[in-house]
C-alpha cells in the first residue's frame, strides 16, 4: 500500500499547496496533460498524490481513502459532523484565508446585530408569513451558530454559488458565504453584522483518523511528517 495525500486538483488553493510542499523539500505536481488529473510526488518513497475537489476532501478523510488531505477548514467543519473524531488538524498552512460571515442588506439601518437580526426575523415572519431567508452553502455552521446565538425565526436557501446576488434577486434577505477581501460583500451592498463572524477558515493539513495503515505507511507518515516539521 501506499500512503495517499489528498490535495486541491486546481486554482489557487492547488497552486499553494504545491508550493508549501516544496518549500519543505517534496515535489508536487501535476503529470500528463493539462486536462488529466495525475499526479506525482519527490522527495519522498511510498506517498502517492491524489488530486480532488477541495469541497470533496473531507469526505475522502472521512472514509479512510486518504491518509492526508489538504482543504479549508470551513469545508472540514460544514461536511463532517464531530469533525474532530473523524480527521486531526496537523498544521494551518497561512493560505487560503477566508472568514465564513453572516450579512444583511447595507440599507437594513437598524440591523447591525445578531440581536436585532432577532428582532428583524420576528417582525419580517408577521409581516411577510414566510421566514426571513439567508442564502448559504454552509447550512451545518450557519445552523450551529444561529442556534449558539438564540436566533430562530429564519430558514435556510441553498446556494451553491453567487450567494451574495441572492439579495438583489429577492431569493434571500440575508447571506452568510466566505469572504477574503470583502469586494463582493460591497459590491452587493451588503454588510456583515458586527458579530456575525461564524468561522476564520484557512488551508489545513488534515489526518485521517480512520484511515487503515500498514507498518510501510506508518513509516512513509512518520518520515512525512519529520520532512514537514509537522508532529
Ligand atoms: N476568496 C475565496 N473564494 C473562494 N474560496 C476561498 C477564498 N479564499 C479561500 N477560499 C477557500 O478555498 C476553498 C474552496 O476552494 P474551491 O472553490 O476550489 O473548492 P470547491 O468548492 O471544492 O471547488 P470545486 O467544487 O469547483 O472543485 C474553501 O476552503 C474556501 O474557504
Ligand atoms: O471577499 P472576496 O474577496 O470578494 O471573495 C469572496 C467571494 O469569493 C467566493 O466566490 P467564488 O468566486 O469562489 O465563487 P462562488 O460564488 O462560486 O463561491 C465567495 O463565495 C465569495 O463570493
Amino acid at each position: 500500500m501506499s500512503l495517499k495525500l489528498g490535495v486541491p486538483s486546481k486554482g489557487r488553493l492547488m497552486e499553494k499547496t504545491f508550493d508549501w510542499f516544496s518549500q519543505r523539500g517534496i515535489g508536487l505536481g501535476r503529470s500528463g496533460s493539462e486536462r488529466e488529473y495525475a499526479g506525482y510526488v519527490q522527495g519522498i518513497d511510498n506517498v502517492e498524490l491524489v488530486l480532488l475537489s477541495a469541497g470533496e476532501i473531507p469526505r475522502e478523510l472521512a472514509a479512510g481513502r486518504i491518509n492526508l488531505g489538504v482543504t479549508g477548514t470551513d469545508l472540514v467543519r460544514e461536511k463532517l459532523g464531530q469533525w474532530d473524531l473523524r480527521v486531526r488538524e496537523l498544521a494551518l498552512l497561512g493560505f487560503g484565508q477566508a472568514d465564513l460571515v453572516l450579512a444583511v442588506p447595507g440599507c437594513w439601518v437598524d440591523v447591525n446585530s445578531l440581536d436585532d437580526l432577532d428582532a428583524a426575523a420576528a417582525a419580517f415572519r408577521l409581516k411577510h408569513g414566510f421566514r426571513l431567508r439567508i442564502a448559504t452553502k454552509y447550512h451545518r455552521l450557519v445552523r450551529e451558530f444561529l442556534r449558539d446565538n438564540g436566533v430562530a425565526d429564519y430558514q435556510l436557501v441553498d446556494s451553491q454559488g453567487a450567494t451574495e446576488g441572492t439579495v438583489k434577486n429577492e431569493t434571500a434577505e440575508a447571506i452568510a458565504d466566505i469572504t477574503s477581501t470583502g469586494d463582493t460583500l460591497r459590491a452587493n451592498h451588503l454588510k456583515i453584522l458586527e458579530d456575525g463572524l461564524i468561522l476564520r477558515s484557512q488551508a489545513t493539513l488534515f489526518k485521517s483518523r480512520v484511515a487503515v495503515m500498514d507498518e510501510d505507511d506508518r513509516r512513509s507518515l512518520a518520515a512525512l511528517l519529520q520532512k514537514l516539521k509537522v508532529d
